[in-house]
C-alpha cells in the first residue's frame, strides 16, 4: 500500500547545496541558504549561547523544565523582547503562550488554532512570502491567497496595491505580516505603513498573524518589533510565531513561541488551554534545551546584555557588506544601480536579476542562490565581496 506514494522533487534550497558541495571551483560561494554566517564562513555558537550552556549543564534541577506549554522563563523572556517591559498588564492579562519547536512549529500550530476557530477563512500571505509559509499553513486545510508585496521593476514595496487588495479582504479572515525583515525580499513596512496597516485591520476588522524571525537582524531589537507592539497595543486580538533561530543561533534546537493575544482573560485562558491540546496532539511537549538557554540569557542581565551585543554585531556586519557590495558594483559600472539593495534590511535581499542571470552566476561563476534573486548577504565576506560584484556586473 505505501506504494502508491509518489517520489516528490527535490528542496530547491537543499538541492542547492548538495550543488555547492559538489563544486570544485576555490572560489564559489554560497548565497543560498538562510543561516548566518562568519566572514570565515562559519555559523558561529554565540558568546551568551556557550556560557549559558555551561550554566544550563552546572544546574542539577534541569528536569523541572518538563512541561507541556515549554520552559515558562523562556515565555516571559520573549514576550517582554517581543512586547518590551511597558507591556507588563497585556502580558499579564490578555496574551497566551507556548514554547514551539521553531518559527516552523509557531506557525504550525497557530494555523491549527486558526482551523479550530473558523476552518472556511483566508489566511493572505504577501507575493512573495517565505516559500515554507504554504505548506505550513496549507497543510491545516486553511485557504491561501497572496496580497501584492514586492515590486520587482521598483524594488521596494508596493504599498498602495497591498492596501488596495487588503481592503476587499473578509472580516474574520487572517493576514501574515513579516514583522521585520522580510523573507525573501528583505523590503520592510515602514512607521507609517504599519499605522495604515493597522487603521486597516480596525476597519475591516481582520485578524494579523505576525512571524517574527529574525528581531535585531534589520534596525534592532526594538525598532524590528515597532510593527508588532503597535497592532498588540491597539487591536484586541493579535497572533505572533517567533523564532529564536537566526538571533541566537539556535537553528538546530528549534526553538520558537506561539503567542495569542485575545480580548480578554477568559479568552485568554481558553487560548491556552487550546493551543497546549494542539501542541498535545502534535508532538506533546517542546524540546526544553534550546528554550532553556534562550531563558537563561534573556533572564541573566549580563547575559543578556552580551546577547545583545552579538546581535548589533551580526546585523553591523550584514549592513557593512550590502554597503560593500552596492560600492564595488557601482565602482565597476556606474550606470548600475543597486543601491536598493541598501535599504533592504536583515539577512537577504532581492537582487531582481532573471532567473536565467542567477543560473549564469552559478554556471559560469560557481555564486549559488535561489532563482527568485534572493541572496543571503551573511555569504558575503570581505574575501569574496570584489568576486561577487565582478560577477554580477558580467551578467548583467
Ligand atoms: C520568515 C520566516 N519565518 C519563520 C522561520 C522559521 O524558523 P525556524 O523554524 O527555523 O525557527 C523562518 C526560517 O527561515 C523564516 O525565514
Amino acid at each position: 500500500m505505501l506504494e502508491v506514494l509518489p517520489q516528490l522533487p527535490a528542496d530547491p534550497i537543499l538541492g542547492l547545496s548538495a550543488a555547492f558541495k559538489q563544486d570544485t571551483n576555490p572560489k564559489k560561494v554560497d548565497l543560498g541558504v538562510g543561516v548566518y554566517k562568519d566572514e570565515q564562513g562559519r555559523t558561529p555558537i554565540l558568546n551568551a549561547v556557550a556560557k549559558a550552556q555551561k550554566i544550563l549543564l552546572a544546574n542539577e534541577d534541569s528536569k523541572t523544565y518538563i512541561s507541556p506549554q515549554g520552559v515558562q522563563g523562556f515565555i516571559d523572556g520573549m514576550l517582554e523582547l517581543l512586547l518590551g517591559k511597558g507591556h507588563k498588564t497585556l502580558i499579564e492579562q490578555r496574551i497566551a503562550a507556548v514554547q514551539a519547536p521553531g518559527g516552523c512549529g509557531a506557525l504550525r500550530i497557530l494555523s491549527e488554532l486558526l482551523k479550530r476557530c473558523n476552518g472556511d477563512l483566508t489566511v493572505w500571505v504577501s507575493d512573495p512570502t517565505w516559500a515554507n509559509h504554504i505548506p505550513l499553513i496549507g497543510s491545516t486545510g486553511l485557504k491561501i491567497e497572496t496580497y501584492p508585496y514586492f515590486d520587482r521593476e521598483k524594488a521596494g514595496v508596493k504599498f498602495d496595491e497591498m492596501m488596495e487588495c487588503l481592503q476587499h479582504v473578509k472580516k474574520g479572515d487572517v493576514v501574515l505580516l513579516h514583522g521585520c525583515c522580510h523573507n525573501p525580499t528583505g523590503a520592510d513596512l515602514s512607521r507609517e505603513q504599519w499605522h495604515a496597516v493597522l487603521e486597516l485591520a480596525q476597519k475591516k476588522e481582520f485578524l494579523p498573524f505576525l512571524d517574527i524571525a529574525y528581531q535585531g537582524f534589520g534596525d534592532g531589537v526594538e525598532d524590528d518589533v515597532y510593527g508588532l507592539r503597535l497592532l498588540a497595543d491597539n487591536l484586541p486580538e493579535v497572533i505572533v510565531a517567533a523564532s529564536c533561530s537566526k538571533n541566537f543561533g539556535l537553528y538546530r534546537e528549534r526553538v520558537g513561541l506561539a503567542a495569542m493575544i485575545g480580548a480578554n482573560s477568559k479568552v485568554r485562558d481558553a487560548l491556552q488551554t487550546q493551543i497546549q491540546a494542539i501542541a498535545r496532539g502534535i508532538y506533546s511537549m517542546p524540546p526544553s534545551y534550546g528554550g532553556a538557554l534562550v531563558d537563561i540569557i534573556l533572564n541573566s542581565q549580563e547575559l543578556r546584555q552580551e546577547w545583545l551585543g552579538e546581535v548589533d554585531a551580526m546585523r553591523d556586519r550584514m549592513k557593512t557588506l550590502r554597503r560593500l557590495l552596492v560600492n564595488k558594483i557601482r565602482e565597476k559600472d556606474a550606470s548600475l544601480d543597486f543601491k536598493f539593495v541598501n535599504q533592504q534590511k536583515g539577512m537577504f535581499s532581492y537582487l531582481c536579476i532573471s532567473p536565467e542571470q542567477v543560473r549564469k552566476m552559478r554556471s559560469d561563476y560557481a555564486i549559488y542562490f535561489v532563482d527568485s534573486s534572493r541572496v543571503n548577504i551573511a555569504g558575503i565576506s570581505h574575501q569574496n565581496v570584489d568576486y561577487i560584484a565582478e560577477a554580477l556586473v558580467a551578467v548583467l
